[in-house]
């Protein structure tokens, strides 16, 4: 079993609008890719496909060799848990929970207090936001929030990491800190990445960009 992640022949449209034309994509396992192309070319559609959180017309998305867009909505809810994780452009972690809540809670499900909370002081160290973590996300800069987000997604050490212009909100040397960290967290965790960006500083970092342009690889 390899946490190859692949998409075959996706098609979606949005009424009229076709967001996605029979478009194949393969990720091999801890591959990082950045996914770009102009605004409304189908980037965010194409890792919401691949992550299953939403079902294309045609086509089939498969992961570690078994089909996700076949499993109910459940199903994919609980592999999105599990072998996944997310860092969007604002991020989502909750308000009124301080940054160290915010990064373990992912892991409270499945693992001891004690060792949920050394995994995410590790990681939390590793982002060198330790010293803030007791924190809540409207008492720190959007860099350090990002920072948290990015150790919420990878505390539970998921397969593959979507990340959808995970910097866009940030100046460039704050964002720049946030990506080298995903990266080389991911990396070291074995992990693939899914990068969509439409800047090109960010794409540099991956192993392989695809460029979409009306919902196609374009290159
Ligand atoms: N929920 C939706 N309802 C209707 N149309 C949608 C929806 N989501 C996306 N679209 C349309 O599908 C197309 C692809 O959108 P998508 O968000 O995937 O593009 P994108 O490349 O990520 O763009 P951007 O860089 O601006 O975020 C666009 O024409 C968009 O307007």
């Amino acid at each position: 079993m390899t946490a190859r992640l692949v998409g075959r022949e996706l098609s979606l449209a949005f009424g009229a609008t076709t967001a996605l034309d029979d478009l194949s994509i393969d990720i091999q396992a801890g591959e990082i890719v950045a996914v770009m192309g102009p605004s409304g070319s189908g980037k965010s559609t194409l890792l919401h496909c691949l992550a299953g959180i939403l079902r294309p017309d045609g086509g089939e998305v498969l992961f570690e060799d078994r089909s996700v867009t076949g499993l109910s909505e459940g199903a994919r809810s609980a592999l999105r848990l599990r072998s996944f994780g997310f860092v969007f452009q604002f991020s989502d972690l909750l308000p009124e929970l301080t940054l160290r809540e915010n990064v373990v809670l992912p892991l409270q499900l499945n693992r001891s207090p004690r060792d949920a909370m050394r995994k995410a002081s590790g990681l939390l160290e590793a982002l060198e936001i330790d010293d803030i973590a007791g924190r809540r996300p409207a008492e720190v800069s959007g860099g350090q929030v990002q920072r948290a987000a990015v150790a919420r997604a990878l505390v539970h050490e998921p397969s593959v990491v979507f990340a959808d212009e995970p910097t866009g909100a940030l100046d460039s040397v704050a964002g720049e800190l946030v990506l080298t960290a995903l990266i080389k967290l991911a990396r070291s965790n074995g992990a693939s990445v899914v990068l969509v960006t439409h800047d090109h500083r960010v794409a540099a970092h991956a192993d392989r960009e695809v460029i979409l342009r009306d919902g196609r690889v374009a290159a």
